[in-house]
């Protein structure tokens, strides 16, 4: 089968790999000169040093041939770019099945990546893939099971069976919006967990922030209408889990530096990669507090990030809240 990957970092490129594996015609849109003649040559080495690629993976910078001449395409780009993205390839699409790959929420709008493409494709068949799966282990065939979620569970079956192998497992499901939610929210979390551990690396305080996340994603899931037990697989605990420990973790990282008191613009320059919790970290802001949603790590987490608040402080004023029940 022909696949397009429509965005060639660290994600787009290792899952590129595994298509090639699984015998499919990788198309992969790149909109950088070095990144096209690098793949040319069976590597990536700005997102994925180290890694060698199928050579038979065709790399292009021509949005529209990708496109016109893919089956399936795979959306491998940052949330805050999806909307620039699809309205320039909307006049090549033809109603093909969109696999989106982004884990986030837009700041402008709060929606989520298939909110977005709703708003601009017509004939959308839509597929989120989503659960624990750092790119840098995925590439390196490491076992990792993820979800595939649609609307119409035949486009997800599909999915799972295009992109399952023995190394990387595939689930099905229908519940999109808690798929999408699940992977977007443990990004925020996660860069509390990096703060923990670039203050004192306290497995207590992680632990606790962990459990108490998912609380938190799960209260804000039900409100948009995710059914409460997707938070309890791949793509909500599994995937909070991974990035709030992983070593491999951008999110996680920016939080550390955070913890070991750098400053966020200065920790995003000088990173070549997304952190995508940092955005769908104000995105959720503006709207808990709009909606009136008890989410108290988020809030504390855009108070560290965007409002220079001490991190010390916000443990402090989190552990120092009302005494209450444990109760999602
Ligand atoms: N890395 C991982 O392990 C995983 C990532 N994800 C998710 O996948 C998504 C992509 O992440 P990832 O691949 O890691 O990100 P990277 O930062 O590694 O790569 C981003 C890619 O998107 C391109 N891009 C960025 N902005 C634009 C734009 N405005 N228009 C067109 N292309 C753009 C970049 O191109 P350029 O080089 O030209 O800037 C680059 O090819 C994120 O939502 C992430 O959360 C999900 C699971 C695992
Ligand atoms: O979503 C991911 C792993 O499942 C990637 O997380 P980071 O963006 O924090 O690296």
């Amino acid at each position: 089968m022909k696949i397009g990957i429509i965005g060639s970092g660290s994600w787009g490129t290792a899952i590129s790999k595994v298509l090639l594996n699984n015998g499919h015609e990788v198309l992969i849109w790149t909109r950088e000169e070095n990144v096209f003649n690098a793949l040319k040559n069976g590597e990536n080495p700005y997102y994925l040093p180290g890694i060698s690629i199928p050579k038979n993976i065709k790399p292009s910078m021509d949005l529209k041939e990708v496109i016109e001449n893919s089956e399936i395409i795979v959306m491998a780009v940052p949330t805050q770019a999806v909307r620039e993205v699809a309205n320039n390839f909307k006049s090549y699409y033809n109603g093909q099945i969109i696999v989106n790959l982004a884990k986030g929420l837009e700041i402008k709008t709060q929606e989520r990546i298939s909110e977005i493409l709703k708003d601009i494709l017509t004939d959308l068949k839509y597929v989120v893939l989503s659960g624990p799966s750092h790119a840098e282990e995925v590439a390196r065939d490491v076992p990792t099971s993820v979800v595939a979620a649609s609307e119409n569970l035949e486009y997800a079956e599909k999915v799972q069976e295009i992109f399952s192998n023995a190394s990387f497992r595939v689930y099905s499901q229908t519940d999109v919006i808690g798929v999408e939610l699940g992977g977007s929210i443990k990004n925020v979390i996660a860069i509390a967990a990096g703060v923990i551990d670039g203050i004192g690396g306290w497995d207590n305080a992680k632990a606790a922030l962990i459990t108490r996340g998912l609380t938190e994603i799960i209260r804000y899931g039900e409100k948009k209408g995710a059914k409460k037990e997707t938070f309890m697989g791949l793509a909500g605990l599994g995937d909070l889990i991974v990035t709030c420990n992983s070593q491999h973790s951008r999110n996680r990282y920016v939080g550390e530096m955070i913890g070991r008191g750098k400053k966020l613009n200065e920790i995003i320059e000088n990173m070549n990669m997304v952190a995508e919790g940092v955005y769908t970290c104000k995105a959720l802001y503006e709207e808990i507090k709009e909606l009136q949603i008890e989410m108290p790590i988020v809030e504390k987490t855009y108070e560290v990030l965007y409002l220079n608040k001490n991190p010390q402080k916000a443990i402090h004023e989190l552990m120092r809240r009302e005494l209450k029940r444990e109760e999602f």
